[in-house]
């Protein structure tokens, strides 16, 4: 004749935890039925050695998934409700610390990324405005009126070699690196070292270029960072760099081999050599190899942007199907 054993009932939150008194348990058999929980087994209960069971009825219906564990005395069952919950609330404190670390990640990128919005959006305005004011006579004087402005962005876009190298932000250290070193050579060695370039019409054209991706490129960042995404500002993000890149990086050349000149001249950062071999190396021969990275540079990164492209368009249509 079956006999009822001694079980204890304890609930956590959305687990049941039943402890069923007998010792040398064998032959268990524990099934939930609809909202009825069966247990059969055979053990040492509260009359000896015996066969014991019981059948529980919930008042909802439960997830008929049942884990059951034969244990040594009273207190590893409970030992292992305390270790759980531990388990749990470690597990919380976790989340909630990775949770507040992505914020704060997003409020950085967001703020970074308006800085830089608000700053090639002035630098393309501005240029725009003085173009339809004073037409041609405006290309020559772009560097005194824009440089201060593009100095502070792309000093400040060095953060995204960074951005990427602590994986900050999900892309390729490679191309980013490619796309800073690239802008600050030309800014800082070809146009801001040589005064003779100041007045050059092709300051304009690099200065329209590289701020015509960015006004498309940091909003769109911007909007990521709130989950939020506009398909004409992705699209216009992923397609206009396709002519862009190419004319940027010609209008880049052209300041190089504009400069050749100038450096040949003035032996402005020749590279002195011993006296036994006399004279010096003129920077020109850096430039020539420049212009070689150049080409490097462009294959790379349109390689990477067209890669970018595809990936963001493929997903969008999976998205949609
Ligand atoms: C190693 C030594 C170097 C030596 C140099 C030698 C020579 C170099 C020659 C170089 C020639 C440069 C020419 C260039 O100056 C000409 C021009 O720029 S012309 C104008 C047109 N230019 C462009 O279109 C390029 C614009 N720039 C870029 O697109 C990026 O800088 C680039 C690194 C090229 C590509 O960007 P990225 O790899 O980041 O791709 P995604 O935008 O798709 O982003 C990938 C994911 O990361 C998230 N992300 C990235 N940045 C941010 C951010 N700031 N805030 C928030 N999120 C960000 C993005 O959302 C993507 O995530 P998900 O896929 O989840 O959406």
């Amino acid at each position: 004749m079956p006999l009822t054993p001694l079980v204890n009932w304890a609930q956590r939150h959305e687990d049941i935890y039943l402890r069923v008194e007998l010792t040398d348990a064998q032959i268990i058999d524990v099934h939930v039925q609809e909202n009825v929980l069966l247990f059969r087994a055979q053990g040492n209960g509260a009359k000896g050695q015996n066969e014991y069971e019981f059948s529980l009825e919930f008042l909802s219906p439960v997830k008929p998934e049942v884990k059951y564990k034969s244990t040594q005395r009273q207190s590893d069952a409970e030992m292992e409700i305390r270790e759980k919950e531990e388990k749990k609330n470690k597990l919380k404190a976790v989340r909630h610390k990775e949770e507040g670390f992505v914020s704060l990640k997003t409020g950085y990128l967001f703020l970074y990324n308006l800085v830089q919005f608000l700053g090639f959006s002035w630098i393309f305005v501005n240029m725009t405005v003085r173009l339809f004011i004073f037409g041609e006579e405006s290309l020559y004087d772009t560097f005194n009126s824009i440089s201060d402005v593009m100095f502070f962005c792309q000093i400040l876009a060095s953060v995204e070699v960074l951005n990427a190298a602590f994986g900050v932000v999900k892309t390729g250290v490679v191309p980013t690196l490619i796309q800073v070193v690239g802008r600050n050579f030309i800014l800082f060695i070809i146009f801001g070292s040589l005064e003779e370039m100041h007045h050059q019409p092709v300051v304009f054209f690099v200065f329209y270029l590289w701020s015509g991706i960015e006004i498309f490129r940091y909003p769109f960042y911007m909007l990521g960072c709130c989950n939020t995404e506009w398909e004409n500002l992705t699209w216009l993000r992923y397609t206009i760099w396709i002519p862009l890149y190419p004319l940027g990086v010609l209008a880049e050349a052209v300041a190089v081999i504009q400069s050749i000149p100038i450096f040949n001249e003035s032996k402005l950062f020749s590279i002195p050599l011993p006296k036994a071999i006399g004279t010096s190396i003129n920077f020109s021969y850096v430039l020539y190899v420049y212009l070689v990275l150049m080409a490097m540079g462009l294959f790379i990164n349109s390689r990477h942007l067209y890669k970018q492209r595809k990936k963001r368009f493929r997903t969008k249509k999976r998205k949609s199907n």
